[in-house]
């Protein structure tokens, strides 16, 4: 450990008392903007000898505000309200890296208030130091704070009325919902330029990975033709543990909740809305377009057995939920769901929790951001970061350029959309079933690139007693969504399968 020598002590506290008289400040309002501490510099007076740290931070604030260029000094007073598995993670991250903060930013981050459903819930942080609000709109409003920060989650109710309220009240806001975004995130970014006020949402999308930066400042004048991804860790933490592991899928999902990566509801998650909304923002920030969630075409995990994961596998395939868009002639395609990608694809090598968005621009060509996706601690970093930009005073329009230019997103329909397909079917044990299949299939011109046939593989899921059927399983060449769904129909028309054809798309990365 390394002393202060008195010299360092006294020519700190010379070039504070300097700093105070040329600008003909009080001790109190130094120790306020500068030092963070109203009583700082009484302390030093009185011969409390500050840590290396604590001057190094202090010298660097006097240099910032001396330079002017980071703006304000003064600690920014944040309000949080939720504080589940998010909230308590950026309680703890900003108590903890306290210091090493201050010291980056020249100025202090102070939790000042929050808000929960509960008050006394162990959360394994102490919220008594911060003041209480049992209503989040309250605290929004109160003018106590520089910064709200809204982690309750849901697209209305309280995280939408205390958003609104911040925004009203010129408070800049950060949030992690997604939800809200993708319904609301038109309006209120409006409202964070009327207001001008910040509007930050790095959470919102892929947990840690910090793709909103990367779209809105890091591209530059970089046009996206396409993003896709990996956008929700509790679907990739499934299906990699019903790969790895062979383990059902709701013994994974209570994994992933206990782990805290699942939505409030996880319908969301499974069903493949969460990545939805998460498509929907990302493509709006790439295409310059309104957030249009109800546009994503969407269809979730669900439905995906272990005998989908297996067969996959030995064709050298992992299955993905993924999300993809990109501007098409007839307006913007969004869409969601399973999706089989070659196991040596970069892509499928995005396992667990993590998530993976790829950006393909003209410039840069592909960009592949990878990360944890879901959890405390990583999505309270993002939150984080969101909070420093704020704090240093970085002015950005929330959707990366103002929402008034913002155009009307167009959908294009999923049916004309072409590409490979896995369509696995249970064929009655009868002549002349799988000769029936191949003629619907070629009356569609839909060329195979394979035919498999196993026993019925059904019989391994539950609720399927007997053997009853083939598992027959088709690979499609590239061809049109809506020629498949015609051929699936005439097949089931004949009466030569039982239970629902499944049908897997094929992306090649
Ligand atoms: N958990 C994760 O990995 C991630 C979560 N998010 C988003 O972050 C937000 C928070 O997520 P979690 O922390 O996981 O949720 P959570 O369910 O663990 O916590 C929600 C918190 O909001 C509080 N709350 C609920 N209703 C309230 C009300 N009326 N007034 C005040 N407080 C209220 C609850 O008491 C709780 O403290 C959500 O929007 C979620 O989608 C985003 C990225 C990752
Ligand atoms: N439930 C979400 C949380 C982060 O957005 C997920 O699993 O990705």
């Amino acid at each position: 450990m390394q002393c202060a020598t008195m010299s360092d002590i006294d020519s700190f506290k010379t070039s504070i008392e300097t700093f105070i008289s040329e600008r003909g400040w009080t001790p109190t309002r130094f120790g306020r903007e500068i030092a963070g501490d109203p009583l700082f510099v009484f302390d030093l007076r009185e011969g409390r000898e500050p840590r290396s740290e604590t001057r190094q931070r202090i010298a660097r604030a006097m240099q910032v505000y001396a330079s002017g260029e980071g703006g304000d000094t003064r600690p920014l007073r944040i309000g949080i309200a939720g504080l589940g598995t998010v909230g308590a993670a950026l309680i703890r991250i900003l108590t903890e890296d306290g210091d090493a903060i201050a010291r980056k930013l020249g100025r202090r981050l102070v939790v000042s208030a929050v808000s929960a459903r509960s008050r006394s819930r162990d959360r394994g942080v102490d919220i008594s130091p911060f003041k209480w609000f049992d209503d989040p709109v309250a605290l929004a409003r109160s003018g106590e704070i520089d910064l709200y920060v809204e982690l309750i989650g849901g697209e209305d109710g309280p995280a939408l009325a205390s958003v609104t309220a911040a925004l009203e009240n010129g408070c800049p806001v950060v949030t992690a919902n997604k939800a809200l975004l993708a319904r609301h995130g038109v309006a209120l970014a409006a409202a964070a330029e009327a207001a001008h006020a910040q509007l930050g949402f790095e959470a919102a999308v892929a947990g840690g990975i910090p793709v909103i930066k990367t779209l809105r400042e890091g591209l530059g004048s970089a046009a996206i033709t396409r993003v896709y991804g990996i956008m929700n860790g509790t679907c990739n933490y499934i299906l990699t543990r019903m790969g790895n592991e062979g383990i059902g899928f709701e013994e994974c999902l209570k994994d992933a909740q206990a782990l805290g990566y699942a939505e409030a509801d996880p319908t969301f998650d499974v069903e493949g809305f969460d990545t939805a909304h998460k498509l929907a923002i990302l493509a709006s920030l790439c295409f310059e377009t309104e957030i249009s969630a109800d546009q994503v075409f969407v269809e979730g995990i669900s439905r995906i057995t272990q005998a989908d994961i297996k067969v996959a596998a030995d064709l050298g395939y992992k299955i993905k939920l993924l999300g993809m868009a990109r501007k098409v002639e007839s307006g913007i395609e969004q869409r969601v769901h399973p999706t089989l990608v070659r196991k040596s694809s970069a892509i499928a090598g995005v396992d667990g929790v993590l998530n993976a968005v790829a950006l393909e621009t003209n410039h840069v060509q592909e960009l592949l951001l990878a990360g944890p996706g879901a959890g405390g601690e990583a999505t309270a970093a993002s939150v984080l970061s969101d909070i420093l930009d704020i704090a240093r005073g970085t002015q950005v329009p929330p959707l990366g350029v103002p929402s008034s230019e913002l155009k009307p997103c167009e959908r294009a329909p999923m049916r004309i959309h072409e590409g490979g397909y896995y369509i696995r079917l249970n064929a009655r044990d009868v002549p002349g079933a799988l000769a029936a299949i191949a003629t619907r299939m070629g009356e569609g011109n839909i060329s195979l690139e394979s035919v498999i046939q196993r026993p019925d593989l059904r019989a391994s899921e539950p609720g399927v007693e007997e053997e009853t059927s083939r598992t027959v399983v088709l690979i499609t060449h590239e061809t049109i969504e809506s020629a498949v769904r015609e051929a699936l129909e005439r097949i089931a028309k004949d009466g030569f399968i039982v239970g629902q054809p499944q049908l897997i798309r094929i992306e090649e990365f």
